[in-house]
C-alpha cells in the first residue's frame, strides 16, 4: 500500500497563493515535496498579502481552473485533493461538480477541506454563506477546521468569552458536523483551545463509507474517535500551520496510512515544525509572524503526540506490567502455535517465548489445553504466553497472556497486572503503538509486517519502514521508563527473517514459518526452526 520515493502518489491542492509565502499553495507543495509526494497545484486566487495584512484577493477564472483540471485528470489523476481557500461562489460550484464527477471516475479519491474563512493576518478571504457551501460540504470525506472554523461551520456564535455563547465540545462540534454533512471524518484542530500547556486535536472517524460517498456501503458503524495532545510549543512561525496540517494529512492518506496514523503522523509533523523554529521565534522576540517551517517525515519519539482515548485515562494510575526478566538476553524467536504437539515439540528448543494461540474449541476443551499447556512448560526456561484468554492464564498461573485490540476493551488490565502475569499487546501501526505503550506492558507486538495468510490483516501491512518508525517512538533507554521489547509479527520467513531482524526489533513471532515449514521448505519444522535461529545469527545480528 506505502508507495515508495519513486513511485509517487499524486495530490492536486486546490487552493489561493499566498505571496508571502506562508499559507496556501507555497504550504501544501512544501509539505508535500517534504513528504513524498508529487502536488499539482490549482490556484483559485492570487492574493496580495504579507506577514501583516490581507490586501487583496483576485480570483481565478473557473475557465482556467477548469481547464487545469481536465488537462491533469488524465496525466496525473490525484489520489487525494486538498482544498484551500476558495475565492466566490462560482468557484464553489464549479468544484462541487467536479468532486461529483471524479468521485465516480476514481472511487478511491479523498478530498479534504480545509476551510478558510479568516486570514490569519486578519481580514476576510470571502463571504460565503453555509448554504451556499453545503453542496460542496456534503462531497468532501476529511474536513479540518479549527475550534472556530467549525462553530462557523455549524452555524453557532463563537465567542472566547465561555458565558456569551453556547459552549460545545470538539467533540460535540465534529459530531454535528459529522451528521449534517454526511462527512467521513472531522479532524477539529486544537490550536485554539483553551489549555495553555497542550494543543488537543480531536478526531471523528467513520471507518465504514458513508452512504453515497463509495459504492461499499457494507454496515455502517458508529465513528470512532481520537484524540492526541502535544505539547504547546511558543513559535511565531505559524503562518499556513493550518494549510500545512491538512496536507500533511493528504500525504499521508496518499501513501496508505490509515487515518488514525495519518492523523498521528501529521500531528508530529506540525510539532517538529514549530520546534525546528522555536529558537527563530526567539531570536526575533516573538514578534516575526514567519511562514511555518516544513522539515522533514517526522520520526522522533519528541515529537509524537501522546495518545488520549478511555483505555489510557482508565489506566492511567496502573503500574507497569512486570517485565520479561530478560536479564540483557534478546527476546529471539517467538513460535506462535496452536496445539499442545507443537508445545511439546518446540520446548525443548531453549527458546525464550512460546505462545499459545488456540482458536475455535469449546470451553472444556480450552480450559484443558491452557492448564495442560502452563504445566508442560514449567520445567522449562521458555515463556509461555496464552493469546487471548486472559482469565483462564490468571486461573492457571501462565508466564503470560497476548491481548488483541478487539480484546483490549474487555479485558481487566487491572487485574492482569495484580496477578503478575505478564502482558503482550498487538499493535498495528503508530497510533495503536503510541496507545500500548502508554499501558506500559511486557512487550509491544507490532505487525501484520508483509501480508500473511494466517489472518485478514487487509489495510494494516506494515512493511519494514513502519517498523523502524514504531521503534522510534520508544522512549530511550536513559529516561524513566525503559523501553519496551518490541515483537514483529506477520508474513515472517527464512527468508524475510534476516531483514527484520536488521532493523533491531527484540523478537519476530511466526505462524507458518514453522508450522507450514515442511510443505513451504521440504524441510522438518524443527530444522525451520535451527534455520531461522542460524540466519539471525550467521549475519551476526543475534537476537
Ligand atoms: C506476538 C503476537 N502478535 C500479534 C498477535 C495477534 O494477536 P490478536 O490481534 O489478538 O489476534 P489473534 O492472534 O487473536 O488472531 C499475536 N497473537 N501474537
Ligand atoms: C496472528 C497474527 N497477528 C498479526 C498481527 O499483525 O497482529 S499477523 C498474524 C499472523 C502471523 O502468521 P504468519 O507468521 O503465518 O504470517
Ligand atoms: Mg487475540
Amino acid at each position: 500500500m506505502i508507495k515508495t520515493i519513486n513511485n509517487k502518489p499524486i495530490i492536486w491542492t486546490i487552493s489561493g497563493s499566498d505571496c508571502s509565502g506562508g499559507a496556501g499553495i507555497a504550504a501544501d507543495i512544501k509539505t508535500g515535496h517534504s513528504l513524498g509526494v508529487e502536488v499539482c497545484q490549482l490556484i483559485t486566487a492570487n492574493t496580495v498579502q504579507s506577514s501583516q495584512q490581507l490586501l487583496w484577493i483576485n480570483p481565478v477564472d473557473v475557465d482556467v481552473l477548469s481547464q487545469q483540471a481536465q488537462i491533469l485528470l488524465a496525466d496525473k489523476p490525484p489520489s487525494v485533493i486538498k482544498i484551500g481557500l476558495l475565492a466566490n461562489i462560482e468557484q464553489v460550484q464549479w468544484l462541487t461538480a467536479l468532486l461529483q464527477d471524479y468521485k465516480k471516475q476514481l472511487p478511491e479519491l479523498l478530498c479534504i477541506y480545509d476551510t478558510v474563512g479568516q486570514a490569519s493576518v486578519g481580514g476576510c478571504f470571502n463571504t460565503l454563506t453555509l448554504a451556499q457551501l453545503t453542496p460542496l460540504l456534503q462531497q468532501i470525506d476529511i474536513i479540518t477546521p479549527n475550534f472556530i472554523e467549525a462553530h462557523s461551520l455549524n452555524g453557532y456564535e463563537y465567542s472566547a468569552d465561555k458565558l456569551a455563547c453556547q459552549a460545545v465540545t470538539a467533540a460535540q462540534l465534529a459530531k454535528a458536523l459529522h451528521q449534517r454533512f454526511a462527512i467521513n471524518s472531522v479532524i477539529i484542530k486544537g490550536g485554539h483551545g483553551e489549555d495553555k500547556h497542550s494543543a488537543i486535536d480531536y478526531c471523528l472517524h467513520q471507518l465504514n463509507a458513508l452512504p453515497g460517498k463509495q459504492d461499499n456501503q457494507d454496515k455502517i458503524q458508529e465513528p470512532i474517535s481520537y484524540q492526541l495532545s502535544a505539547k504547546r510549543l511558543a513559535s511565531s512561525f505559524s503562518h499556513g500551520g493550518g494549510c500545512t496540517f491538512a496536507s500533511a494529512l493528504g500525504a499521508f492518506l496518499a501513501q496508505g496510512y490509515l487515518m488514525r496514523d495519518a492523523f498521528t503522523l501529521a500531528k508530529a509533523y506540525i510539532s517538529q515544525g514549530f520546534s525546528a523554529s522555536m529558537a527563530l521565534s526567539q531570536n526575533r522576540g516573538h514578534q516575526y509572524y514567519g511562514a511555518f517551517e516544513q522539515t522533514a517525515w517526522p520520526t522522533q519519539a519528541q515529537y509524537f503526540p501522546q495518545v488520549i482515548d478511555e483505555l489510557s485515562q482508565q489506566y492511567k494510575a496502573l503500574p507497569a506490567f512486570n517485565s520479561l526478566d530478560l536479564n540483557g538476553e534478546k527476546l529471539g524467536l517467538y513460535p506462535v502455535i496452536d496445539s499442545l504437539y507443537w508445545l511439546e515439540r518446540l520446548l525443548p528448543l531453549g527458546l525464550n517465548l512460546i505462545q499459545l494461540r488456540v482458536k475455535n474449541v469449546s470451553d472444556d476443551e480450552l480450559e484443558n489445553i491452557i492448564k495442560t499447556a502452563v504445566n508442560l512448560a514449567k520445567p522449562y526456561k521458555t515463556r509461555l504466553f496464552i493469546n487471548d484468554y486472559w482469565e483462564l492464564a490468571i486461573k492457571h498461573g501462565a508466564y503470560g497472556v497476548h491481548i488483541g485490540q478487539e480484546d483490549l476493551q474487555a479485558a481487566d488490565l487491572a487485574a492482569i497486572q495484580a496477578s503478575g502475569t505478564r502482558l503482550g499487546i498487538s499493535t498495528h501501526g503508530c497510533y495503536e503503538f503510541l496507545l500500548a505503550q502508554q499501558l506500559q506492558p511486557s512487550y509491544l507486538a507490532i505487525g501484520a509486517i508483509f501480508p500473511t495468510k494466517t489472518k485478514d490483516m487487509t489495510g494494516q501491512i506494515q512493511g519494514l519502514d513502519n517498523l523502524k518508525q514504531v521503534l522510534a517512538l520508544r522512549p530511550k533507554a536513559s529516561e524513566k521508563i525503559a523501553p519496551i521489547p518490541v515483537v514483529a509479527i506477520g508474513g515472517i520467513n527464512l527468508e524475510r527473517a534476516p531483514k527484520v531482524v536488521t532493523t533491531g526489533v527484540e523478537s519476530i513471532a511466526v505462524v507458518t514459518a514453522i508450522t507450514e515449514a515442511e510443505s513451504t521448505y521440504g524441510i522438518t519444522s524443527e530444522q525451520a526452526v535451527d534455520r531461522l535461529i542460524f540466519i539471525i545469527n550467521g549475519i551476526s545480528y543475534k537476537l
